[in-house]
């Protein structure tokens, strides 16, 4: 199976990488052109722009960063709609909100094309692992047809029906997500602040029900402030800005994503938007200074 892969940064590039170790024929762009190189040596052709890489391929791959990413990549100069036409598909897998989804959809589907949304749960190690969780919505004959390679990239894929569907899954699992390292923040330095020893706080969690996979694989990294990122920071408060967004449409209150948003907001004031989402602990851990 020939695709197309359009964004090459942490996860598109683990994924990009396993298609072609799992033999698929892989044709990479990146905006900045130099991270195809990796993927060259690896065996990827490389497309000139976006254009390029759709003209030449039958199923062209997304995972870019933000909706204004996902759309200037379709929309702009020698982006994907120019050479977009019947029978070509077009799998968004980056973590958007269903609006923006959807019109990159609409103008897909305009002129001939076929769409699906297919934004993954699981995070740098499980895009290298081919572990991630696929969370497709769309065309389901397109569903159908990528799901040779959905079984390299991840290790279990749901279909959720209309284009959108999958957006708002997405949203709501990293809203969980990023409310749950805050509060987990929270009591690592409420522990610091206590006397108490936050490794041991570490090891109770982990002996009882509230010791997910997260605070396990993440705590001991928080605690030697290693914030190498896996998910960026800023990513994480593009989730939750969204996720946010979603709530006010279904007129649902979240006070509690919307004070872990604040509190990513203000890592990112404070420098450490590239950095792992997990440092949003220092965020906590500053404002606690200051009262
Ligand atoms: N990292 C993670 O753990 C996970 C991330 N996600 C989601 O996947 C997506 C990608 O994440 P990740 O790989 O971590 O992000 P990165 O920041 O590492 O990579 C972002 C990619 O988007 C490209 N890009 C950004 N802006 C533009 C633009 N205006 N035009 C064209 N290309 C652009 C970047 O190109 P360039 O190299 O030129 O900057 C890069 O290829 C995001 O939506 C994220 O929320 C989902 C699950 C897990
Ligand atoms: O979107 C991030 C993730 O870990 O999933």
């Amino acid at each position: 199976m020939e695709v197309g892969f359009l964004g090459l940064g942490i996860m598109g590039k683990a994924m990009a990488m396993n298609l072609l170790s799992n033999g698929f024929k892989v044709t990479v762009w990146n905006r900045t052109l130099s991270k195809c190189e990796e993927l060259v040596e690896h065996g990827a052709s490389v497309g000139e722009t976006p254009a390029a890489v759709v003209k030449k391929c039958k199923y062209t791959i997304a995972m870019l960063s933000d909706p204004p990413a996902a759309i200037s990549v379709v929309f702009g100069n020698d982006g994907v709609l120019e050479q977009m036409c019947d029978g070509k598909g077009y799998i968004d897998m980056s973590t958007v909100d269903a609006d923006t989804s959807s019109k990159i959809s609409k103008a897909i589907t305009e002129v001939g094309g076929r769409f699906l949304e297919a934004p993954v749960s699981g995070s740098k190690k499980p895009a290298e692992d081919g572990q991630l969780i696929i969370l497709a919505a769309g065309e389901k004959a397109l569903y159908e047809e990528m799901l040779t390679a959905f079984s390299v990239l991840g290790k279990k894929d749901f279909f959720l029906g209309e284009v959108g569907n999958g957006a708002k899954m997405k949203l709501i699992v990293n809203m969980i997500m990023g409310s749950t390292m805050n509060a987990f923040s929270e009591g690592l330095a409420l522990a610091g602040r206590t006397g108490l020893s936050p490794e041991t706080l570490i090891d109770v969690l982990g002996l009882g029900a509230v010791g997910n996979p997260m605070i396990m694989m993440k705590g001991p990294t928080m605690l030697k402030s290693n914030y190498s990122p896996a998910f960026p920071l800023k990513h994480q408060q593009k989730d939750m800005r969204l996720a946010l967004a979603l709530g006010e449409e279904n007129a649902l209150a979240m006070p509690v994503a919307a004070a872990a948003n604040e509190a990513f907001i203000r890592a990112k004031s404070l420098g450490l938007g590239d950095q792992d989402f997990s440092a949003v602990y220092e965020a906590v851990k500053a404002e606690g200074l200051k009262q």
